[in-house]
């Protein structure tokens, strides 16, 4: 009877700990076929469209601010759109070992080096546009330039350093086939994984606030000459352009919001769940599925900057038609524009 109640008692603790890590289990298809394939997509396009523009800003001279940070931007997102295809490849069930590991220690911490070197610059162009729109006389001069060279330096190498030790000391050996990337931390590397979240939980926010206050600037002045212009025309030929800047100058806004805003609320309770115990593995998957498609939103942004360069940076479009239309004699010198970035 005793040997029959303890049978009993073993195969029901069998069979709740194989439901659980059966449900609790991440290799369900929205990781192993739904990312991979939606990843592959951005792999393609990213490159596609990061790499035409990178081309075509090798020839605009960084004359202006904006086109100094719109540089950044393209690199930090060319290095994002390379580690879509790791990240693919090791979500998917066909991957090795060795690749998961390489995306934990180094290909994932490259795309969060990444996206917080383009959220920086989306503040600094969204200041820059501001200071454009108040003060539209005010242009870039070579010690100007030359002092944001050093800022987009200072950017790179404060962010390398914070990221590097994540690829250091993620340095573990997998115990099993299905470790997550703190698995593979040391208890430093870990410690260092939370400080360094909240250090870009705080870059993120504060970059939010920075262009949520210049763009209402922005509004409030558009809005003044707007109405400034209303008033003293009596044809209104100017008004369907000024209005055409306004849309466009916004878009920075919209995709930092769009990109940026859903990942930095689900990251929080997801790193807690990574670096404390008192999370039931359900819960801990819901956070994890939050966070991975998310973090899709954000890589959106790898693809979604390129319209930024076409539609708000002149010397971008007419290089790029330069090069386009001309071949195929589309090329009108005095063509459209209603960007911003000639100062
Ligand atoms: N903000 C960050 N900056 C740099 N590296 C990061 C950042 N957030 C996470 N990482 C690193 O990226 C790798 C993957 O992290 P994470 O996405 O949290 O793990 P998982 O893929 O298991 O959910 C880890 O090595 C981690 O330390």
């Amino acid at each position: 009877m005793m040997q029959h109640q303890d049978m009993m008692s073993l195969n029901i603790h069998n069979m709740t700990n194989g439901s659980e890590s059966t449900n609790c289990s991440r290799d369900n298809v929205l990781k192993t076929v739904v990312f991979p394939v939606l990843y592959s997509i951005l792999f393609i396009l990213g490159v596609f469209l990061n790499t035409a523009a990178a081309w075509i800003f090798l020839k605009i001279p960084s004359t202006t601010h904006f086109v100094l940070y719109l540089k950044n931007v393209v690199v930090a997102d060319l290095l994002m759109t390379f580690t879509f295809i790791f990240k693919a490849m090791a979500d998917s069930n066909a991957a090795l070992v060795l690749l998961r590991v390489f995306v934990c220690r180094v290909s994932s911490v490259l795309f969060y080096l990444s996206m917080y070197i383009s959220i920086l610059f989306f503040g600094l162009i969204s200041i820059d546009r501001c200071r454009k729109t108040l003060w539209p006389f005010v242009r870039s001069t070579p010690a100007g330039l030359a002092r944001r060279k050093v800022l987009s330096a200072f950017i790179w190498a404060v962010l390398l350093s914070l990221s590097l030790p994540n690829i250091i000391l993620t340095s573990r050996r997998p115990a099993s086939p299905d470790f997550k990337c703190s698995d593979l931390k040391s208890k430093r590397g870990l410690q260092w994984h939370e400080a360094v979240n909240h250090v870009c939980q705080i870059i993120f926010w504060a970059n939010l606030a920075t262009v949520v206050v210049c763009y209402s600037l922005i509004s409030r002045e558009l809005y003044t000459s707007y109405s400034r212009t209303r008033a003293s025309s009596s044809t209104g030929s100017v008004q369907p352009k000024k209005r055409k800047v306004k849309v466009n100058i916004f878009l920075v806004m919209g995709v930092f919001f769009v990109c940026f805003v859903p990942f930095h609320f689900a990251r929080v309770p997801y790193t807690m769940s990574q670096t404390r115990s008192n999370f039931n593995c359900r819960l801990k998957l819901f956070l994890f599925q939050l966070k991975e498609s998310t973090l899709w939103i954000c890589s959106l942004n790898a693809i979604l900057d390129p319209l930024i360069y076409f539609f708000l940076c002149r010397s971008f479009r007419k290089s790029l038609c330069r090069t386009f239309c001309l071949n195929t004699g589309l090329y009108q010198p005095n063509l459209n524009t209603a960007s911003t970035d000639n100062r």
